[in-house]
């Protein structure tokens, strides 16, 4: 079955005003790209703005709260993000599940409100250094996904990104068995889990210093369907031959 591929762009605690001109940039190399998905998800400060400045762009948040409003300074809900004009949001990468100790039951509580509220979603997982050189990778980050899923998942609204926490921001890259590896497995857990309908029709995407220069040996393995790109999604010169190489 032939998915078509998403480059997400996370800018995770990046970009002001100043910068929006990246996101423009990228907006506009995406409309020459018609067989490609494309989206940015930005601080919540500029979710807005990001929206305005590049119109029919899929702009997203980088993380959403569970509850659809109450006593929760600092966090965001589900609709504040669409309201804002968010289409997508990450929900439990890494940086969030290891300095907020979000667990996988939290995370599939995120992902069901955003889904609740119209949001597409990108569900992050992956292991830890200490996981992959234990030989443990395959069953963790299986048993990590299945938990993080919420219950009712509409068709073709979640996208789930294999991030190695040893690959994100380190310059290392998994090699190509081991990211063919771990998406095979993740698709088959996904097919155990939720059937083989489901599991073929999700976007199974990468994320870990991927790169203009690294981006075609990796968007082009079998089970991957995608990448979720931090440093080289700030800069629309970095990011946008990204977009080339899974458009080729
Ligand atoms: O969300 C993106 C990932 O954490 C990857 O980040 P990176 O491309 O800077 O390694």
């Amino acid at each position: 079955m032939a998915r078509r591929k998403l480059i997400a762009g996370n800018w995770k605690m990046h970009g002001i005003a100043g910068d929006l001109g990246e996101i423009t940039r990228i907006s506009m190399a995406s409309e020459t790209l018609s067989d490609i998905d494309t989206a940015i998800c930005v601080p919540a400060t500029l979710i807005e703005r990001a929206s305005e400045a590049a119109p029919g762009f899929v702009i997203g948040g980088q993380d959403v709260h569970a509850e659809p409003r109450g006593a929760f300074t600092g966090s965001i809900s589900a609709a504040m993000l669409v309201d804002a004009g968010a289409e997508t949001v990450i929900v439990g990468h890494s940086e969030r599940r290891e300095a907020f100790g979000e667990t996988d039951a939290q995370v599939a509580a995120k992902a069901a409100a955003a889904l609740a509220a119209g949001l597409d979603v990108i569900v992050c997982c992956g292991e830890s250094l200490d996981v992959r050189e234990a030989g443990n990778a395959l069953e963790t980050v299986g048993k990590q996904i299945v938990a993080s899923l919420p219950g009712e998942i509409p068709e073709g609204k979640l996208s789930v990104a294999y991030e190695p926490i040893w690959a994100i921001g380190t310059g290392k890259v998994a090699g190509p068995d081991e990211i063919r590896e771990m998406h095979a497995h993740l698709r088959g857990e996904l097919g155990k889990a939720r059937g083989e309908t489901f599991a073929n029709e999700t976007k199974i995407l990468y994320g870990g210093s991927v790169k203009g220069e690294n981006a075609g040996d990796i968007l082009h393995l079998d089970h991957v369907d995608g990448a979720l790109v931090g440093g080289a999604s700030l800069t629309a010169d970095q990011f946008i031959p990204i977009m080339n190489a899974a458009a080729r």
